[in-house]
């Protein structure tokens, strides 16, 4: 079959995805004791929208990640990928959004691919299982130029450069033309240049209509998608809306305090919440003495 009728066949196909949190728990079992990933995370995500998930070491960001793409299932709330409910799925359903709807690419680009095979091989190889599921995705030289890399196609990653490579893992992540895609770290380690091949290419799959979500500690990063949504201690602290920022209400009524606040009202601190008649909220410390 030829590369232009592949192409045709999968135009169709592609549909960008949400994502629903509803007070997402995560908790990994160890022998003896548990921790506690997430402890009720609520989040809209737009079908179409992209997002950075952004946030201190150990926050719960790639955890959150893996409960998007299946890998892990929900301790406890809700969770819904366009219409599937994560929380119910049975494996066959899971397996398929895995294979079809959603594309991972995980921290450190040579862990997305073989390294024997070419590019186009590489992609060719990661189509088997949306194939299998009955999709017929694009020739692998459609993927590749979508991420500028067709001049390479028969290049294997080891001769490409970092940026080169990260692009080539974004590939694999779209073989199937998933509507969400999900990325950790994707600017990790790259210099400026090969940084900003990747910013660009993240636009277009913006422009393009997929649905990604970025977990990264790189602020350009986050400035450049638009919207940054901060997990802090297992949950949405803050989001970043086109440059304000802004603290989230969490469900049992608390707010995250922005850390530079929390120099002048360290926690244990006693303060009245006072409501103006304008509308202004105010936090005020109570005078010394009062302080535990
Ligand atoms: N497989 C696991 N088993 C047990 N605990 C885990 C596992 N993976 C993560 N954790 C713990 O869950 C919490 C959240 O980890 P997670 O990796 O999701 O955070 P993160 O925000 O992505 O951190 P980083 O930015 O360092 O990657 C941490 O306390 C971590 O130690």
């Amino acid at each position: 079959m030829s590369a232009r009728v592949d192409t045709l066949d999968t135009e169709v196909g592609f549909v960008p995805l949400g994502v629903t949190c509803r007070g997402v728990v995560l908790i990994y079992r160890l022998e003896g004791y548990d921790v506690v990933a997430l402890a009720g995370v609520d989040l809209d995500i737009a079908p179409g929208e992209s997002v950075a998930l952004v946030g201190p070491s150990g926050a719960g960001k790639s955890t959150l990640l893996s409960l998007m793409s299946g890998v892990l299932r929900p301790s406890a709330g809700r969770l819904h990928v366009g219409e599937l409910d994560l929380v119910r799925a049975g494996p066959a359903e899971v397996q398929r959004l895995r294979a079809v709807d959603v594309g991972v690419s995980l921290q450190g680009s040579a862990r997305n691919l073989l390294p024997y095979l070419t590019c186009e091989q590489n992609v060719r190889f990661a189509q088997r299982a949306a194939r299998s599921h009955g999709r017929r995705p694009p020739d692998p030289t459609v993927i590749l130029d979508d991420v500028g890399l067709l001049a390479k196609r028969r290049a294997e990653p080891g001769e490409l450069a970092p940026g080169e490579r990260q692009r080539l893992a974004f590939a694999v992540a779209l073989a199937a033309r998933p509507g969400l895609l999900l990325l950790d770290e994707p600017t990790n380690q790259l210099d400026e240049h090969s940084r900003d091949e990747v910013l660009e290419v993240l636009h277009r799959l913006h422009a393009a209509g997929t649905t990604v979500v970025v977990v990264t500690h790189d602020i350009e990063v986050g400035a450049a998608l638009g919207r940054t949504v901060t997990i802090r201690d297992g949950r949405v602290g803050a989001e970043g809306r086109r440059g304000e920022d802004y603290s989230v209400v969490g469900r049992d009524g608390s707010v995250h305090l922005p850390t530079e606040l929390l120099d002048r009202l360290p926690p244990g601190t006693l303060v009245k919440i006072a409501s103006d008649a304008d509308g202004t909220i105010r936090l005020v410390p109570a005078l010394e003495g009062g302080n535990r």
